[in-house]
């Protein structure tokens, strides 16, 4: 189960909480990716953990103001991005666009969807994975495996319909080992997760509990 933390723009100390995620992934063998804001990309990226982006356009270098180039996320340490967040939606050409422009720059893809109809979608665009949210869930205190569970069924069904080579990640109110395993017996091969980890007074010891199942 890869464990995927977007940071957001919860007010955390980014570098806490990536220094967290390099030893808990380092002393437990799992895999954990942190999001930081993009102005935070390199200074978490050299700490050692997994970086993501939280959003690439789908703009090469040019005339482009305020865009965030998926070279330069890239060349920020980051290893994989998030594309279409809840709170960041794009539209279709865009997202098609921002897969596109991720895969030039040799990161990682995840696309976010709200509902397994959007998920199937998504994966008609080839990204490594898609992740399913329920936007009702999102910052909530309980998590998408226990308050939805059909919604990642019927998103994991849909994404093996269309194309069996994308991976399916579940996320909103996720913040538990527990969680994590429930996910997992879903179907899910990831976790996408925020304010458990970002709003933790202790992130390290949330993180490691999200890890003790794996
Ligand atoms: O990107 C993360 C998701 O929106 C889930 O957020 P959450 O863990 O705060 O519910």
């Amino acid at each position: 189960m890869f464990i995927l933390v977007n940071l957001k723009a919860y007010p955390c100390d980014p570098i806490e909480v990536a220094t967290a995620a390099r030893d808990v992934a380092e002393a437990s063998g799992a895999r954990i990716g942190v999001a930081p804001q993009a102005a935070d990309l390199a200074r978490v990226a050299e700490t050692g953990v997994e970086t993501w982006g939280q959003h690439v356009s789908p703009n090469a270098h040019g005339s482009h103001t305020g865009s965030t180039l998926a070279e330069a996320v890239a060349d920020n340490g980051a290893e994989g991005t998030l594309i279409n967040h809840s709170e960041n939606r794009l539209k279709l050409a865009d997202v098609d666009g921002s897969v596109g422009a991720a895969e030039r720059a040799d990161l990682e893809t995840v696309v976010c969807a709200n509902n397994p109809a959007q998920v199937g979608a998504a994966a008609a665009l080839s990204p490594d994975a898609v992740a399913v949210e329920p936007p009702e869930l999102i910052g909530g205190d309980v998590s998408v495996a226990t308050a939805d569970p059909g919604i990642v069924e019927d998103a994991v069904a849909a994404a093996e319909a269309v194309d069996p080579d994308v991976d399916v990640f579940c996320g909103a109110g996720v913040s538990t080992g527990d969680d994590v395993e429930a996910a997992g017996e879903l179907g899910a091969s990831g976790v996408l997760l925020a304010s458990g980890v970002a709003k933790a007074d202790d992130p390290a010891t949330v993180l490691e509990d999200l890890v003790s199942g794996l």
